[in-house]
């Protein structure tokens, strides 16, 4: 036993020797700094019975930071924090804490199931006469794992894969959250062709502040819940370990409101694909494969974005379009920047071909105003998993909006509002309107704000009588015009696509 201790104890102060070593040398001449070093090496080699690990920051180009690194960094951040002397803080999540690590030329020690370990945060400066526009990108930082041989099998097969996980668990919990869009302007993020841009993901909407049908809406908390929590099940039955989601509904219901409401709860970031700014199905691909696990991939008003109606690869155009095309676009000139040429089946191959199977836990999300234009084979289960619909607002919705607007839970005006939207059809975003205050000063700003929404709901229900008059008269005029047997072409309806099903 004492042996032992005296052994662990010469080895703390051969492993704080080879330290201090280590500082020593980054103050010598390179010249002889490289001597020394290697007979020292050999030296040692025969008496050190320890061995290292570093962790580079940079792995192969200069450009890409390594994972391990990043991952340790995260780890050490909080195993450190309370035993290291020295210290470095930056920002973390929501800019509201701060994030500590240990500075370069810190060393802590650890212990992991009984075995010492060692870490140490090191930063190299070449000593080199080139003048740099950026003298920090000059500079090299990497962590060294210091352990005894005997304890090899238990760093290699247990600790490194704990420190991995731990690390990426305390990462994903200082990170903040990131809104990606692949169609750059020059204020966004990022420093390479076709990669993802981003700014910080600072959305407030929440399902509890969600107008919607209460039941509806805890179907879709636990579905996204056992979601998140379904790694194993996935797994098991032999999934990619995604999901599929189809907002649909009028415009101003609240699909976009919805997705941000869902990354806050799951705590993803968000991918905002605008399809008409992909280039091709291959583009495609490498965008996917450049999102990160822990996402919301979003495409917003899929039946817009592209042809993406009917069939699965571009039919050839007839003769007449082509001509018409050649003549918008004469051969050598620019075509439009839009010019996609992502193909219906480029995107099926996105949401569950082979390449979806590339990293997990991510969520799908189209949303659009024109569900019955969707090509069947692109919003089936199991691709699109659960249909949502968003659509007029309720009288339980518009309690929702009535709490966080107006910090109301009841008012005598209620009552007319409830028999009112039962029989109006207004949206979710004109209730919004409404309700929101017009001065922030007491409770007779709230009551004009429900006199308001009333007035709004005559308005509207006024309206909608008058277009069915009108409807009907159309009607009846054909009618008359059919038995008079007068050929007519029949009348469009203009606002179908704002309608609800
Ligand atoms: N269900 C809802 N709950 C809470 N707020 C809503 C809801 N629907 C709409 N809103 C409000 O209306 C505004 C517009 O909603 P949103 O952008 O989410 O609609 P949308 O369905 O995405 O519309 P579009 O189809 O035009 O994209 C939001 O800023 C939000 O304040
Ligand atoms: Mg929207």
């Amino acid at each position: 036993m004492l042996m032992q201790t005296s052994w662990t104890g010469l080895g703390t102060s051969i492993a704080s020797l080879m330290f201090l070593w280590t500082m020593i040398r980054k103050y010598l001449p390179r010249q002889f700094d490289l001597y020394i070093s290697t007979y020292t090496h050999k030296i040692f080699s025969y008496f050190y019975p320890y061995i290292e690990i570093t962790f580079q920051e940079y792995s192969g180009n200069r450009f890409s930071h390594s994972k391990a690194y990043t991952t340790i960094k995260s780890y050490l951040s909080a195993a450190t924090s309370e035993r290291a002397r020295k210290l470095k803080a930056d920002v973390g999540k929501d800019s509201s804490n701060l994030v500590v690590t240990m500075d370069d030329h810190e060393q802590v020690t650890e212990e992991f199931k009984g075995v010492k370990l060692w870490w140490s945060s090191n930063k190299k400066t070449p000593r080199t006469q080139t003048i740099s526009f950026y003298p920090a990108q000059d500079e090299h930082r990497y962590f060294t794992l210091t352990f005894h041989h005997r304890d090899r099998r238990l760093v290699m097969d247990c600790y490194l894969a704990h420190v991995m996980e731990e690390g990426k668990a305390i990462a994903v919990r200082n990170r903040q959250r990131k809104l990606y869009t692949n169609n750059r302007s020059k204020n966004w993020s990022g420093y390479k062709k076709n990669e993802w841009s981003y700014v910080v993901f600072e959305h407030p909407a929440t399902f509890e502040r969600l107008a919607m049908d209460p039941e509806k809406k805890e179907e879709i908390i636990d579905d996204l819940e056992a979601f998140k929590n379904g790694k194993d099940y996935y797994e098991k039955i032999g999934k990619a370990w995604k999901r599929g989601y189809l907002l649909y509904g009028p415009p101003g219901t609240g699909k976009s409101t919805m997705i941000s409401a869902m990354a806050n709860f799951l705590d993803y970031d968000v991918y905002d694909l605008e399809l008409t700014a992909v280039k091709d199905n291959t583009e495609l691909k490498k965008l996917f494969i450049e999102t990160s696990n822990k996402s919301i991939i979003v495409v917003e008003d899929i039946d817009c974005s592209l042809d993406l109606s009917g069939k699965r690869e571009k039919e050839e155009k007839p003769k007449e379009e082509e001509e018409e095309e050649k003549k918008k676009h004469p051969p050598g000139a620019k075509k439009e920047e839009h010019d996609s040429k992502v193909t219906l089946s480029g995107l099926l191959n996105f949401i569950d071909g082979l390449w979806s199977a590339c990293g997990g836990e991510r969520l799908i999300i189209f949303t659009t105003n024109h569900v019955e234009k969707l090509d069947p084979a692109l919003i089936r289960r199991g691709r699109m998993d659960k249909h949502i619909e968003l659509s007029y607002c309720t009288f339980e919705g518009f309690k929702v909006f009535a709490k966080n607007y107006l910090d109301l839970e009841s008012h005598p005006l209620f009552e007319r509002i409830r028999l009112m939207m039962e029989i109006t059809k207004i949206l979710p975003a004109d209730v919004a309107e409404k309700l929101m205050p017009k001065s922030f000063k007491g409770k007779r700003n709230a009551e004009s704000c429900l006199e308001d929404l009333i007035q709004f709901l005559q308005e509207a229900k006024a309206k909608e009588e008058e277009a069915i008059q009108l409807e009907l008269k159309s009607k009846e005029e054909i009618k008359s015009k059919e038995n008079g047997s007068v050929e007519i072409t029949p009348i469009e309806n203009g606002c179908a696509n704002r309608e609800v099903k």
